[in-house]
């Protein structure tokens, strides 16, 4: 397949602003001159100079160019010959060694070169460089007496000096993005599974048009050299690549705090987020396997949201659960959304509890523990407390309802923006009472993945006085992860939400883990 990195061959792309001052070119020595650059469409390098007449000479020739196949191949033509004139002379010009001569050197490059030049002499570009240009500036600006050409002098030093400074920090950060865009566009080109790469790389939001951009050289190289096949790939990429990055400006566009994706929700599941959509949430609702936004609402009341639906969208489709910054955001907080859910995971002992209190004081969560509840309500001394405790030490799962109910209850007396449920769901049926009774789904699921042994390990060890941390029960609630249990992580994976991470290691080795994925969803 065809690679080119062209960070170094095309430093134009910058489009800095910086032709506005460069005195010496425009021969107005002694004042200051703006020069405003006017780019003409057809003719991004400029090589053909200025438009000769305005607007509406503009778009005659540009439609000249679209019709008149002769005239477009003259065009090509003649921005060749100039492009190859430009190179010529480029190469002619002796590069000095002393920082002396380069000052010189600069400030007699042409306006429309100081990219290139700036690009090609990057590594003289350095602190000594710009320290010697500064100790030029100080000797005339502290001069006891300053003549007419020192007044001058002083003008073009610092143009010089302001465009050279922002000429490298704008070159640099380009590198950089390239350099980025490669080993992005490397990986997604590289992958076996691109669907959930680029998923996964929206997630960290790190698809940006950096990436677009360089494949599109690279499409265009592949066809140059007639790679058909590589290029019709690249392409189906492209289109995907593009897709994700219009839903993620899409988001950026109405505000939001954070983005969730969903992947192959049906119809039903959707409408059990109505509840959500009427608390000023924004759905998109995208089909995937076509590639291309089939179209985008903002949902704010039922009205919306029947709208929305009643329109007919292919299935398997991907809804993008846009939430509105509910931090005092959307509807201006009258309408307040639910806090940011994310489910915990994991077999007994895997470290769940611990985990979880580290994320609640680090990243600000409510911590509520399905298991902690259960064992309050026991003793509360409540009339469900006795069946409760006998559920418990057998290792079996209480009825769905109960445990619900004090999430839910829970959850209502927290204000906080963020939650953890931790040990919830257990099974299938816990999962579909808490979607029926609080009309939501988690926004994100943790799952802490650990082995057997090790989990019994630090239940043997937990010394708690728990009832259930016996070899007996243990056994039974393992037995229950494996049979109930993981059927609901299966669940929320293949909706995309779930975030696995190796419950194996010391708890701040964990912790990294868990801090990083934090990172990666913006907390
Ligand atoms: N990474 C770890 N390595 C060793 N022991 C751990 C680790 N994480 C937690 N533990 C210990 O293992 C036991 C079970 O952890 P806990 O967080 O209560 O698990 P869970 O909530 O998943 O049942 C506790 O005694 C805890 O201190
Ligand atoms: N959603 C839940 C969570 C816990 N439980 C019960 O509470 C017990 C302890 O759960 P827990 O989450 O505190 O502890 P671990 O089993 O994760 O160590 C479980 O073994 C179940 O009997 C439940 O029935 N339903």
């Amino acid at each position: 397949m065809a690679w080119q990195d062209n960070a170094a061959t095309q430093p134009n792309r910058c489009g800095m602003a910086w032709q506005a001052f460069w005195p010496r070119q425009c021969g107005w020595r002694g004042q200051k001159v703006y020069v405003v650059e006017i780019f003409f469409p057809k003719d991004p390098e400029g090589v053909l100079g200025p438009p000769q007449g305005g607007h509406i000479a503009r778009l005659e020739f540009r439609r000249r160019l679209d019709r008149d196949s002769d005239a477009r191949e003259a065009f090509q033509r003649q921005v060749r010959e100039e492009q190859e004139r430009r190179r010529q002379e480029r190469e002619a010009r002796v590069i000095p060694d002393t920082d002396a001569g380069l000052v010189e050197f600069f400030l007699d490059t042409e306006a429309r070169e100081i990219e290139v030049e700036i690009a090609r002499l990057r590594p003289r570009l350095n602190q000594p460089f710009f320290d010697y240009i500064q100790r030029e500036l100080a000797q005339i600006k502290f001069a006891i007496t300053r003549t007419a050409e020192m007044e001058d002098r002083l003008i073009e030093l610092e143009a010089m000096q302001k465009v050279l400074l922002e000429g490298v920090e704008a070159y640099d950060k380009l590198q950089n993005d390239l350099v980025t865009a490669k080993e992005r566009l490397t990986k997604i080109l590289q992958s076996s599974d691109k669907k959930s790469t680029l998923l996964e790389m929206v997630e960290r939001n790190e698809l940006n048009m950096s990436i677009l951009t360089l494949l599109d050289e690279n499409i265009a190289s592949a066809r140059t050299s007639n790679q058909e096949e590589a290029v019709a790939f690249m392409e189906n990429v492209r289109t995907s690549i593009l897709k994700y990055i219009t839903w993620k400006k899409m988001a950026s566009q109405l505000n939001c705090e954070s983005v969730i994706y969903a992947t192959g929700v049906s119809s039903t599941v959707m409408a059990s987020q109505k509840r959500e959509l009427r608390l000023w949430f924004t759905v998109a609702v995208c089909d995937l396997y076509e590639c291309g936004i089939s179209y985008s609402v903002r949902c704010d009341d039922a009205c919306c949201y029947r709208s929305c639906f009643s329109n007919k969208v292919c299935l398997p489709f991907v809804a993008l659960l846009v939430r509105l910054n509910t931090e005092g955001g959307g509807d201006g907080g009258a309408n307040s959304c639910r806090p940011f859910i994310a489910f915990v995971l994991g077999g007994p002992g895997s470290g769940k509890g611990t985990q979880c209190a580290r994320i609640a004081s680090d990243f600000g969560f409510a911590h509520l523990s399905a298991g902690d509840l259960l064992r309050h309500e026991i003793s509360s001394g409540s009339d469900k407390g006795q069946m409760i405790l006998d559920i418990i030490k057998e290792g079996r799962i209480v009825p769905s309802e109960i445990t619900v109910e004090l999430i839910r209850k829970a959850m209502e007396t927290t204000d906080a923006k963020r939650v953890l449920i931790d040990g919830f769901p257990r099974c299938e049926e816990n999962r579909i009472a808490f979607e029926r009774i609080t009309g939501t789904e988690p926004d994100l699921v943790i799952f802490f993945d650990c082995p057997e042994d090790e989990m019994v390990k630090r239940l043997l060890g937990r010394n708690q006085g728990r009832v259930d941390d016996n070899i007996e029960t243990i056994k039974k609630r393992l037995k229950v992860f494996d049979n109930l249990n993981i059927p609901v992580v299966d669940y929320y994976s293949s909706r995309g939400k779930v975030h696995k991470i190796d419950a194996t290691g010391t708890e701040e080795e964990i912790f990294g883990a868990v801090r990083n994925l934090f990172a990666s969803l913006r907390f």
